[in-house]
């Protein structure tokens, strides 16, 4: 009780700005800022949104730095609510199970579709452009322009988007980047908006620079010639969003004496795929799920997917497509040698462990959201969960409406040639 106290009274004393960020960022911030919004959600004074105060003292405090980089910036806050079927509250309805008189009822379900509402007015945007794209640069340099002059924010681009601004003109001085990646790490202290122009696997460049708490992320296509009137709204808000929940990844190899002395974690936004790389043997993966024993994959491998990874290698290989804010982990083969093999949905709170058994005839290779391989010898194992830092994505209409939009356009789910009318009839019915 003490140290929540203790906890609770350093998040109000935060939240006021009276606290020294150092000591805060010094400290296990991430699971402060957790168990923060946990305890208050406990006390109830933030039972339906979940606050992100934070004032930060620039990290690049150095000698040489200009004055204006020593200021304090201080982060927009902003709370993230349930609208209830169209009403702008806090409140809504819990997925309560009752027991009455032996009936066990559910309270009606509300919508869940996720609003954002700024606190403070957002002041950094981070854009980040797939790259060789003559399109996507085009679009950069209109919208840097347009966020710096019209808008007064402060504008962070990667080092390479950098010196192709100032190869266009030398007016754009006034853009910031980073010297080194270490720099990368602070970000989320910094960005209130993260923009990316390009297509999906920008946004999963943009979420793998994250490796724990995800800036809000206005996924721009390139065919955006509406940008200033979206992204006027999205700096005014409120903004329906989309968590997409994301998948922590750990090696943990058969020498290591427990499951917690593990390699660096991965987080992935799509899945994580263990496949038999260049081998020419079958996979032989041994699958558990919270420890229960769930199969053997004899095949090409074996995806584990988020729910907005569905769409991607797990679709492929096929898995469901499931709505983003549907809470589980897809657990799909690839190429399973099994006429009985169908692909799974597990629930979003286990810990699913695969490993490589010794009577493996060769080992298998993990790649995440497509990068990064790393091989699994016999006896190594890969644990996977889900993060508690998902990546919060501004929706073009609403989560569903986004969702049913990108399976119809991107995908051309069940697109068929409408039955003619004119044809023989069931005249009895
Ligand atoms: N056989 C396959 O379908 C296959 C094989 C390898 C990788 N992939 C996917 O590619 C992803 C890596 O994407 P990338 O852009 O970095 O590489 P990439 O540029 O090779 O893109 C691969 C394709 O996957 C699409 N994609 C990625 N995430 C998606 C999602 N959530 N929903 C629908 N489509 C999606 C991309 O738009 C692109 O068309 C991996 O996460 C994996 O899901 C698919
Ligand atoms: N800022 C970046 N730096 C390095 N690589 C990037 C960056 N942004 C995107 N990429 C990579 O570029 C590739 C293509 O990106 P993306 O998939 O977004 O483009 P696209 O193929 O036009 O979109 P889509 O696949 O949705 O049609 C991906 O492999 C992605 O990982």
């Amino acid at each position: 009780m003490e140290q929540k106290a203790r906890m609770a009274e350093q998040f109000s004393a935060e939240k006021n700005g009276d606290i020294d960020c150092e000591r805060v960022k010094n400290s296990d911030n991430q699971s402060m800022l957790q168990n923060e919004s946990n305890e208050h959600s406990e006390t109830g004074c933030m039972k339906h949104g979940i606050w992100s105060h934070e004032v930060l003292r620039d990290r690049e405090s150095d000698s040489n730095s200009n004055a204006d980089r020593n200021k304090i910036m201080r982060k927009a806050s902003f709370k993230l609510s349930w609208w209830c079927n169209g009403e702008n509250g806090d409140q809504h309805k819990h997925d309560i199970v009752s027991f009455e008189r032996g009936n066990i009822t559910t309270a009606e379900r509300s919508s869940k579709q996720i609003s954002l509402k700024w606190e403070s007015d957002p002041q950094t945007v981070l854009i980040l452009t797939k790259p060789n794209s003559v399109s996507v640069r085009i679009l950069c340099v209109q919208m840097v322009r347009w966020l710096r002059e019209r808008k007064k924010l402060n504008v962070y681009v990667e080092p390479r988007v950098k010196v192709e601004l100032l190869a266009e003109s030398s007016n754009f001085s006034y853009v910031q980047t980073w010297k080194d990646d270490s720099e990368i790490s602070h970000l989320h202290m910094k960005v209130d908006l993260v923009i990316t122009l390009g297509g999906d696997g920008t946004v999963l460049w943009a979420a793998s620079m994250f490796k724990g708490p995800v800036p809000p992320i206005v996924p721009f296509s390139l065919d955006s010639e509406h940008f200033k009137d979206c992204l006027d709204s999205v700096l005014r808000g409120p903004i329906s969003i989309t968590l997409r929940h994301r998948l922590l990844c750990r090696v943990v190899r058969d020498a290591a004496k427990n499951e917690y002395e593990t390699e660096e974690p991965f987080l992935v936004l799509n899945e994580v795929t263990i496949d038999r790389g260049i081998s020419s043997y079958l996979t032989n993966l041994e699958c558990y799920c919270d420890n229960s024993f769930v199969t053997c994959v004899q095949g090409d491998g074996l995806i584990l997917s988020t729910t907005s990874g569905s769409t991607a290698y797990s679709l492929a290989a096929g898995g469901s497509m499931v709505h983003p804010q549907v809470p589980g982990i897809l657990f799909t083969p690839i190429c399973p040698h099994s006429l009985s093999f169908r692909p799974l949905i597990l629930p979003e709170h286990v810990t699913v462990r695969i490993m490589v058994p010794f009577n493996s005839r060769s080992p298998a290779w993990a790649s995440f959201d497509g990068k990064d391989r790393k091989l699994l010898a016999a006896g190594d194992a890969l644990l996977c969960s889900m993060a508690p830092w998902p990546v919060p994505t501004a929706c073009q209409v609403d989560s569903t409406n986004d969702f049913l939009r990108s399976i119809h356009d991107g995908l051309h789910w069940n697109l068929r040639k409408t039955q003619s009318f004119d044809g023989p009839r069931d005249r009895d019915l």
